[in-house]
């Protein structure tokens, strides 16, 4: 996000004209966090400045969890990656009352490894209990969190952002959170990207609004607690969940200003554009927030959603053509309907997968109706968000997601596309025919 705001629960703990000075106002310790490397270009470079009660340094050596005994499918067994090329659906992902946040990630897909900064990893997550005194931290990614169920209250080094179904929020890479869950069980999807960041789409002839605008982003502003009791600190490190203890807590930041923070964005604000003359549009045109590969022009990961909106396109089929996509396409459906879609099999909090030239689109039904559809304005998708997690990579499919979740749908294609009949004319035809332009 281009926005560097500078905030303070005190009066005075933000230096003036100066990050860095002797002794910071208040007995602060100043500590500066890192989004991109310190030689970064201008427009990419990400940081902010806290000043906190005690740096995030003060805390014992991390000891590894042991994670056998962990729900936190991360980087066990259940975390190995199948690459296959069927199209996959899944059921709606179950509640899971017994965990809290930190034990509520199941990895269902991915590509890459944290560890050379490369890939991404998609997580649907299921919780009940709020964390205890405890922050966690990612020191492999940036989390986009897209929930679809319940509010999350999620305490931040930098402050609070309340994130309910139908919003979503971004933790970058290293930021200490903890979450509350203040009307119990909550469901949802992750997309964690190991390089780079999210940011808004360019906006070409568009112009200067549109989609997704930066006014509607949220951050949030400093909050600190007075606290020296035990607290524990949680990293992913490489997929391996670590802890270390130390005497205070974590939420000890009075000020903070820079361009490197968690946000929120409320998807009811999408300023969606479509096609107000014929045939369907590329999807991109419904990009929130889009996270660049080395290769320009191509992510490492979109976040797509098909909102509610007016289909007018005349003459035109207007469902998503079938296609096989160059991306991989991993969707989820956080409430109502998606067009694309009628035979029933995606639900609210289930999931579907069009892996790197997987063919797919509409299924028979939806390809029926909307091809003797009566092409008056139509609104589609009144109360309903669905929204795909794009990427370049050909990802894997968890062991969790493909056995042990149990959500798979063996029947996705039988009901889907085996159905659909020829409908060639064949009458008056030669029995094979050839173009004879170049003969
Ligand atoms: O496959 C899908 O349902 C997602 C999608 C939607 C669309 O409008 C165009 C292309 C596309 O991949
Ligand atoms: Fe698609």
């Amino acid at each position: 996000m281009a926005l560097a705001p500078t905030t303070k629960a005190v009066a005075g703990a933000l230096p003036v004209g100066q990050n860095s000075p002797q002794n910071p106002a208040h007995g602060l310790y100043t500590e500066k966090l890192s989004g991109t490397s310190f030689t970064a270009p201008r427009h990419d470079n990400q940081q902010s400045w806290l000043y906190r009660i005690l740096p995030a340094a003060a805390h014992s050596d991390f000891e590894e969890i042991d994670m056998s005994t962990s729900r936190t499918h991360l980087s066990s067994e259940e975390s190995r990656l199948r690459q296959i090329p069927n199209q996959i659906r899944w059921d709606p992902f179950d509640f899971d009352d017994t965990v809290d946040w930190v034990h509520g990630l199941n990895l269902v897909a991915g590509a890459g490894d944290p560890v050379l900064k490369r890939g991404l990893a998609i997580y649907v997550f299921a919780a009940g209990k709020d964390m205890g005194k405890e922050a966690f931290y990612s020191a492999d990614g940036d989390f986009l969190i897209v929930p679809q169920h319940g509010v999350l209250d999620i305490q931040t080094e930098l402050g609070r952002l309340l994130v309910r179904a139908n919003e979503i929020c971004v933790i970058p890479r290293g930021i200490r959170y903890r979450v509350m869950l203040p009307e119990g069980q909550v469901r949802g999807y992750i997309c964690e990207i190991f390089q780079g960041h999210f940011q808004l789409p360019e906006l070409g002839p568009i112009g200067s609004n549109g989609l997704a605008n930066p006014r509607d982003f949220q951050a949030p502003v400093a909050s600190y607690d007075r606290d020296e009791t035990e607290w524990k600190v949680i990293a992913k490190f490489n997929n391996e969940l670590f802890v270390a203890t130390q005497d205070h807590t974590p939420f000890d930041v009075v000020a903070w200003h820079g361009n490197y923070y968690p946000f929120k964005y409320d998807l009811g604000r999408f300023n969606t554009l479509g096609s107000i003359s014929y045939d369907h549009p590329d999807p991109s045109i419904f990009t929130v927030l889009s996270a660049p590969s080395d290769t320009v022009g191509t992510a490492l990961a979109d976040f797509v959603i098909f909102p509610p909106r007016w289909l007018v396109a005349e003459n035109t089929f207007r469902p998503p053509w079938y296609h096989r996509n160059n991306m991989s396409e991993f969707m989820g459906l956080i409430a109502g309907d998606y067009d694309a879609k009628i035979g029933g099999g995606f639900r609210p909090a289930g999931a579907s997968l069009h892996n790197i030239m997987s063919a797919h689109g509409p299924d028979a039904r939806a390809h029926e109706a909307a091809s003797n559809a009566e092409l008056a304005p139509q609104k589609v998708g009144s109360g309903s968000m669905a929204f795909m997690f794009e990427s370049y990579l050909m990802v894997g499919v968890s062991k969790w997601g493909l056995k042990t979740c149990q959500k798979v749908q063996h029947d996705y294609n039988a009901e889907s596309w085996t159905p659909l009949r020829s409908r060639f004319d064949y009458d008056g035809m030669p029995k094979s025919g050839a173009d004879g332009g170049f003969q």
